[in-house]
């Protein structure tokens, strides 16, 4: 099993996405990229990766690298924040790392949105390669550019967009990975879906058991699906000027539970509420049938994601919504479906309309 998605920036290929069973062509694949043995070589990981994965990546690479370093944080989204990148751009300059150098982000989103800011702004921007270890990371995260931290619990509130030179996906990787884990890949997934390809939506529902067995092909085939569809999107549309924010379907309202959970719930699951949230302001606008919005609510209960969640304030979750990068003027930048398969911008939803959207997951 390996299969290669090239992203382009309408001309070039910028990077390829590489989706393999190992580690073992990692070495290959840095070589490829023309990485020469002196360069030194940072994996940046968390405190749960680090004791899986981490010394075999790192004695992979040392039998062509010379310099490979290691920087573990601890982890969870709660060190998504400044104090983490200060302290690895303490690591790259007390171990001399220039501008030459490398990071590699091994570890989930959390990993790859942080390390990907540091690469950005360490020294005006070194080189960095993702290594995607869940599956939310595998699907969506590490793909298209979008790196950050999250500042005074506002998610992802400073960040840049800066594209990694690799994302090189180990797919067996996914096996220990906690049943919670996948619950929250399958947010983003099942967004991929609803947003741009109904029948993927149909072939999710079809194959629910499969997916949680992880069965090999059919994940294999999922994780494909899913990194082609944001593949076209970024490509098209790398610096969300338009058609890319159809991809924050479910984090309007989603980002302001997870800001109000204090990220005990995980970004996938808040992806989730958004979701029925937005479904249901699509069908309140008509768009959608009530027979489509409980086939979506379906849809994720066959996942586990959580349709409803009690002891949330509807009014505070406004508020937070409100307060999210995604306001222009005095108006929320909503994404709504016009049908299954089939996103779009709006923005003319009234507070009270909102309000009504929130209400339906958040009960207090
Ligand atoms: N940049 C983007 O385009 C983008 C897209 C979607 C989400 N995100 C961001 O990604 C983050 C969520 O990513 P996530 O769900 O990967 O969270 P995460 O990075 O916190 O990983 C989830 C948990 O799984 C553990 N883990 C990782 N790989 C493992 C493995 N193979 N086996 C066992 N445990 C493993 C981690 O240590 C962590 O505890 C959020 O901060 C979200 O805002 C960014
Ligand atoms: O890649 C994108 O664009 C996305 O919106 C993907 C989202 O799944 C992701 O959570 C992203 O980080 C949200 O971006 P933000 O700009 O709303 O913070
Ligand atoms: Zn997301």
């Amino acid at each position: 099993m390996s299969k290669s998605i090239p992203v382009t920036d309408g001309t070039n290929v910028i990077y390829t996405i590489e989706l393999k069973k190992d580690f073992g062509d990692l070495c290959k694949e840095l070589i490829r990229l023309k990485i020469s043995p002196d360069q030194k070589l940072c994996i940046v990981t968390d405190s749960n990766v680090a004791p899986l994965y981490a010394k075999e990546v790192q004695d992979q690479l040392s039998a062509v690298f010379s310099n490979v370093f290691l920087h573990i944080f601890p982890a969870g989204e709660a060190s998504k924040n400044t104090d983490t990148v200060g302290a690895l751009y303490q690591f790259l300059i007390e171990n001399h790392f220039d501008r030459r150098d490398i990071l590699l982000a091994l570890g989930g989103g959390v990993v790859g949105d942080l390390t990907g800011f540091t690469a950005a702004t360490y020294l005006r921007g070194i080189d960095f390669i993702q290594i995607p270890t869940t599956l939310l990371s595998q699907v969506d995260s590490s793909i298209g550019g979008k790196t950050g931290i999250d500042f005074m619990q506002y998610k992802n509130m400073v960040g840049a967009f800066y594209q990694p030179k690799l994302v090189y996906m180990n797919l067996s990787v996914l096996h220990s990975l906690p049943g919670k884990q996948i619950v929250s890949g399958m947010g983003e997934i099942i967004k991929h879906g609803l947003i741009k390809d109904a029948s993927y939506f149909e072939w999710l529902i079809a194959h629910e058991k499969e997916i949680w067995a992880l069965d090999p092909e059919i994940l294999e085939e999922m994780i494909y699906i899913s990194c082609n569809i944001k593949r076209d999107v970024v490509e098209r549309d790398p610096k969300e000027q338009g058609e890319r924010a159809l991809l924050n379907f479910g984090h309007t309202i989603g980002h302001a539970i997870e800001k109000l959970s204090d990220f005990s719930l995980y970004h996938g699951e808040c992806v989730g509420l958004g979701i029925v949230a937005a479904s249901y302001l699509s069908m309140q606008l008509g768009h959608i049938s009530k027979e489509d919005f409980e086939k979506i609510q379906n849809a994720l209960s066959l996942f586990e994601l959580p349709t409803q969640m009690d002891g949330f304030n509807a009014e505070k979750v406004l508020s937070a919504t409100k307060s999210d990068k995604k306001m222009v003027g005095n108006q929320v930048k909503f994404i709504l479906l016009k049908e299954i398969g089939n996103a779009y911008i709006y923005r003319e939803l009234t507070d009270e309309q909102i309000l009504d959207g929130i209400r339906y997951v958040c009960r207090s």
